[in-house]
């Protein structure tokens, strides 16, 4: 690594300690954007990346609420405002007990460069609380959504943060959010991405994460002539991301043969089928459930306690729970079993050792923030919707979607594509965020 490159990581640790997911992710970044800095004068001596590790804002909060019980319960609120040279600050909001201003950064850093390889006019932030929903009623879920958004409606809106959801944050707390914020500013606004059908929100936004990490695979696969078709598909997680991207490599030909949750991973050697997967949706989306009930119902299939689903052979691995979920040896593993493309569905879920695994070894590899940003890109186009008054049929979605991924795989072939022809879609993905923000920052100014 490079002194500057160095020299570069040692002050922003030193200004952030304690933060190792914030770090890993800057260090990522750092390590694919100042030798472009250095090759492109224009941007050299800007101080660019030093102000785009730097929040524009954080906003830490008390939230209060009661339980069933009737006992007070306190949670902390988190809204990182990143950066918003290019548009108001956008960004999911993640409840989840391991919440805490390092996780939280991370994430809306990777939001910056991600909003911005989608060429949609959206800054970068991320938001969430230490709040556990697990085994919580719906009345708590809502007293605690009405709570979270008292604090938080004095810090966001239309023009100025739009957030949305993420893990632990579904349509039902982005309905509960929105309600409150309407019900305390006295406006109805798009405030909030992921909304309901019936009151604002966009046809295809649920899909859009899967159904776009499945589409930039898909283009990674063409760059070889390749396609899903006949494919082995490892999938992780099996909420909102993994759900729909098992539904989409399904659609396209492929065989899902495990999703996940924090408790292990079932494995169905003859594929989660459409009418399978309506079951696992049950599981998680209506009985806020575990995973291991699949077999119950679908006894051919294996529940594996407390493990992940990197050591089952595969051509394709798509991981879609949460950051670090796939570790060195995990990396190796799926490597030597004759996987070929890795496209992450999560942000972060390969640990660093992981990524140089990958790249070593020449397969498929892309980050987060390119290959799961049509979540992201279709609340872009839910908050045009919202604008316009109008709502768009979910073919007309889909197709727009599609073209933003196809254009994000062409940015990260731009920027990322040595001489051998070796595609290194996380330089290429860093670079291509990085030009429209760096842009966008010095025709503005110092600010
Ligand atoms: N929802 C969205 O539109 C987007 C989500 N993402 C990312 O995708 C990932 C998944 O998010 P969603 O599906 O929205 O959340 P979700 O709450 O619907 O599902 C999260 C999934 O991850 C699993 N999980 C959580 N912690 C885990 C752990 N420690 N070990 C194993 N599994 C664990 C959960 O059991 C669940 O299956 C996150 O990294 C999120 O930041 C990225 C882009 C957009
Ligand atoms: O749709 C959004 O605004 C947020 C999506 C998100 O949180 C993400 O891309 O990680």
């Amino acid at each position: 690594m490079s002194q500057s490159i160095n020299n570069f990581i040692e002050a922003v640790a030193k200004r952030n300690p304690n933060e190792p997911e914030f770090m890993q992710a800057v260090k990522e970044v750092a390590e694919t954007v100042i030798p472009f800095i250095e090759e492109n004068k224009k941007y050299e001596g800007k101080m660019l990346l030093e102000r785009m590790v730097e929040p524009e804002r954080v906003i830490m909060f008390r939230v209060t609420w009661i339980d069933d019980a009737g006992k007070t319960q306190v949670n902390r609120g988190y809204r990182i405002q990143m950066n918003s040279a290019i548009g108001p600050y956008k960004g999911g909001i993640r409840f989840h007990p391991s919440v805490n201003l390092s996780i939280l950064k991370f994430l809306a850093f990777e939001q910056t460069f991600k909003n911005s390889l989608t060429t949609l006019p959206m800054g970068g932030g991320k938001g969430g609380a230490d709040f556990d929903p697990k085994g919580k009623s719906d009345i708590e879920i809502m007293k605690f959504c009405q709570a979270f958004m008292t604090e938080l409606s004095k810090h966001i809106g239309a023009d100025t943060d739009v957030p949305a959801g993420d893990i632990g944050v579904g349509g039902r707390e982005v309905g509960y959010m929105f309600g409150q914020y309407k019900r305390l500013r006295n406006e109805f606004t798009g405030v909030l991405t992921g909304k309901g059908i019936s009151f604002g929100g966009s046809l295809i936004r649920p899909e859009a994460t899967g159904y776009g990490d499945v589409y930039f695979a898909q283009s990674m696969l063409a760059t070889k002539g390749d396609s899903f078709a006949g494919k082995t598909v490892v999938v992780s997680g099996s909420g909102n991301v993994a759900q729909y991207a098992t539904e989409k490599a399904t659609q396209l030909g492929g065989k899902v043969v495990t999703m996940s949750d924090s408790s292990g991973y079932i494995y169905d050697a003859d594929g989660i089928t459409a009418e399978k997967l309506a079951y696992v949706m049950e599981i998680k989306n209506v009985n806020y459930g575990r995973i291991s009930d699949y077999v119950t119902k679908y006894p051919n299939a294996t529940f594996v306690e407390g493990k992940r689903p990197w050591e089952v052979k595969c051509d394709v691995a798509l991981p879609c729970a949460t950051q670090n979920e796939l570790n060195e040896d995990e990396a190796k593993t799926l490597v030597a079993n004759g996987c070929i493309c890795v496209a992450e569905g999560a942000n972060m879920p390969s640990t660093p050792e992981a990524m140089h695994v990958f790249q070593n070894a020449k397969i498929l590899f892309a980050p987060g923030k390119a290959s799961n940003a049509g979540g992201v890109a279709t609340s872009g186009l839910e908050m045009s919707q919202n604008s316009l008054r109008l709502s768009w049929t979910s073919e007309e979605v889909d197709e727009r979607l599609k073209g933003i991924m196809a254009n994000i795989h062409a940015a990260c072939v731009k920027y990322g594509s040595d001489t051998n022809g070796y595609i290194d879609y996380v330089k290429g993905a860093n670079i291509a965020g990085f030009v429209k923000v760096a842009d966008a920052m010095l025709a503005q100014g110092i600010v």
